[in-house]
């Protein structure tokens, strides 16, 4: 059996495409356009990359797009500054500060300083609370992607065995949140887990969330499962490459001869987590403004 390649990418961009044409419609209705500041403090290159990519997906959507980049030494007080002022800012719907941050500076404090109804990255506590609880508020990109992806392949969710691999708050926990949601049996596994394999043998559903290369071998998955690999690598450069290549947290090679279907890196979840921050911004902007959020957002 050779395993279904889940086309992220496409996804992503039907998603994108849907989003664009409802932005117009937003900007007819609130006589203006729905705005997305992104925040990026210091020069990571690989931030940098991302948010590039960000500023040029939220400008095709039709959707303002505000950048702020900050040098690598700025205080805790000038950035926290800056996120009361975009609070404050009318034409910004959603705010996302790009992470990591550099060491001298504390996440959850400045996480815990964007106003909730303009946190469309769906991190600050606020928004945890809501989706631990099932009330409305935004749910992280990342999560939220996979899930897309894995209703349109399942449909129903409902007593799947779903594992998943990694506990962090943006991805590991609130993907839990969301199969549980969906009726699926959740198990989230992480670094004390003992005999990782057999806990993912019982898996219909497999999402790995760790950050580590290929650590997810074929034979500990079951026959026909669906995996969703949210991994995103950088092997050591091989001879005569520059850069070294992007792999995800499963070994996708030899999964493709067991799992039913399975989300390649790139092109997989990555790309998912990009539209669904423009969803979630255009969501942030209709309940800004007032107007009712379109169902099929
Ligand atoms: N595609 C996308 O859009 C995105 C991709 N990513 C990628 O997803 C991956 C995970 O990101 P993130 O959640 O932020 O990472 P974190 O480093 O915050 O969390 C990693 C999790 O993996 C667990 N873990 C580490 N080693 C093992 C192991 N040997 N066995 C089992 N579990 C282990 C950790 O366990 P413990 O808690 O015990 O330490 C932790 O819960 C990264 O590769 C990241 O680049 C992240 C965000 C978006
Ligand atoms: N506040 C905040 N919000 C985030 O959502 C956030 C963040 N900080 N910090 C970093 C992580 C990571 N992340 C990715 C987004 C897109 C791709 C993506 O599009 N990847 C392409 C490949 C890109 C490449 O080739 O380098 C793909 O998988 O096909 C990957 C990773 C968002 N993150």
């Amino acid at each position: 059996m050779t395993a279904e390649r889940i086309d992220g990418k496409a996804f992503a961009a039907l998603l994108r495409e849907r989003v664009g044409a409802l932005a117009g419609q937003f900007e007819q209705k609130a006589g203006r356009k729905a705005g997305l500041a992104v925040v990026l403090v210091g020069e990571d290159p690989a931030s940098q990359v991302y948010v590039r990519s960000k500023h040029k997906a939220t400008v095709a959507a039709g959707m303002e797009s505000f950048e702020h980049r900050l040098p690598v030494d700025t205080s805790e007080a000038d950035l926290l500054a800056l996120v009361e002022q975009l609070n404050a800012d009318d034409a910004v719907d959603g705010i996302l500060v790009q992470l990591p941050l550099p060491d001298h500076l504390d996440e959850q404090s400045v996480i815990a300083s964007i106003s909730p109804d303009k946190d469309v990255d769906g991190f600050h506590v606020t928004n945890a609370g809501r989706l631990a609880v099932g009330q409305n508020g935004f749910v992280p990109c990342t999560p939220l992607g996979c899930m897309m992806l894995l209703t349109d392949r399942l449909g129903d969710l409902s007593g799947l065995e779903a594992v998943v691999i990694g506990r962090s708050n943006i991805v590991g926990k609130p993907m839990a949140q969301l199969l549980l949601d969906a009726n699926a049996t959740v198990t989230i596994a992480h670094s004390r887990t003992k005999d990782l394999p057999s806990v993912v043998k019982r898996a219909d559903i497999v999402v790995a969330a760790v950050g580590r290369a290929e650590m997810v071998k074929a034979e500990w998955l079951k026959e026909g499962a669906t995996v969703i690999d949210v991994g995103i690598n950088r092997l050591p450069p091989a001879e005569g490459e520059e850069k070294g290549r992007l792999v995800g947290d499963v070994d996708y090679a030899g999964a493709e001869g067991i799992a039913a279907a399975i989300t390649p890196v790139p092109g997989g979840v990555g790309p998912m987590t990009i539209a669904v921050l423009l969803r979630n911004t255009l969501v942030a902007a209709h309940r800004n403004a007032g107007l009712e959020v379109p169902q099929s957002l």
